[in-house]
């Protein structure tokens, strides 16, 4: 389980995170909701080590993670689908697949057949380069990278923004594959209701560093109407 109590995060004298507390636990999807620029990536950042928390404290399985590197997080089973996925343009599909190897033990260092029954675009594009991918392609193969280092937590920031809503459709429904045959906890940043809606377990609200509601898909479906007026311009 993921417990996140009291963060707080700078950027240099601006303070994007004041005093969030969240709990992601395994085998459901924590969906973070919340207009441009409230804090939803930099939350992600703290979690997986890219941007040191100033404050609070982040517990991994019981251990608190605050201290450790993103490959130190990675190798506690920890992965990462940032925003603008990352991907290495002139690097194929393959090597993209396995510079996720770097955090896996020798003897684990497999890609899942699972990436390829998910997402079987990469395996007719195994030799092509990254930049080559549509947008949508690029995305899964940003989801399948982190699926090779077989992760336990998985963070997804905005994997639906700039996509074709077939490929959203493919993406949500890996998501919920990850969650229910792998039982991987995951924490999903996105904007677009709907996609929200039908996946999250449990969902969080962040308006200007804080958070402003919470709660389990069901309140989801009560609050509609104020969850919507979180996420309007
Ligand atoms: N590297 C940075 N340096 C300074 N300020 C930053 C930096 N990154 C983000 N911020 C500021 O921190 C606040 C939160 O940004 P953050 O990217 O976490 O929001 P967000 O909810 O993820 O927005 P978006 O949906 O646009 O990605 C914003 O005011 C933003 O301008």
């Amino acid at each position: 389980m993921l417990e996140i109590t009291d963060l707080t995060l700078h950027y240099g004298a601006a303070q994007a995170l004041k005093g969030i507390s969240l709990t992601a636990q395994e085998g459901q999807i924590t969906t973070v909701l919340g207009r441009n620029g409230v804090g939803k990536t930099s939350l992600m950042r703290a979690i997986v080590g890219r941007h040191p928390a100033s404050g609070g404290k982040i517990l991994w399985n019981g251990e608190e993670i605050n201290k450790l590197s993103p490959p130190e997080r990675a190798k506690r089973g920890i992965a990462y689908v940032p925003q603008g996925r990352e991907i290495f343009p002139l690097l194929t599909v393959r090597e993209n697949l396995e510079a996720a190897f770097a955090t896996l033990p020798r003897g684990s260092r497999k890609v899942p057949d699972a990436v390829f029954e998910l997402f079987p675009v990469l395996l007719q594009m195994m030799n092509r380069r990254g930049g080559d991918l549509s947008g949508g392609q690029q995305q899964q193969l940003a989801i399948g990278r982190a699926m090779v280092m077989q992760p336990r937590l998985l963070v997804l920031d905005e994997p639906t923004e700039g996509i074709q809503p077939s490929i959203i459709k493919d993406i949500g429904r890996a998501i919920e594959y990850l969650r229910d045959q792998f039982g991987m906890a995951v924490v999903l940043v996105e904007q677009y209701f709907d996609f929200a809606r039908a996946l999250a377990d449990r969902f969080a609200v962040l308006d200007r560093g804080e958070l402003v509601m919470s709660g389990t898909s069901a309140d989801i479906d009560a609050n509609e109407v104020e969850l919507r007026r979180w996420l309007t311009v």
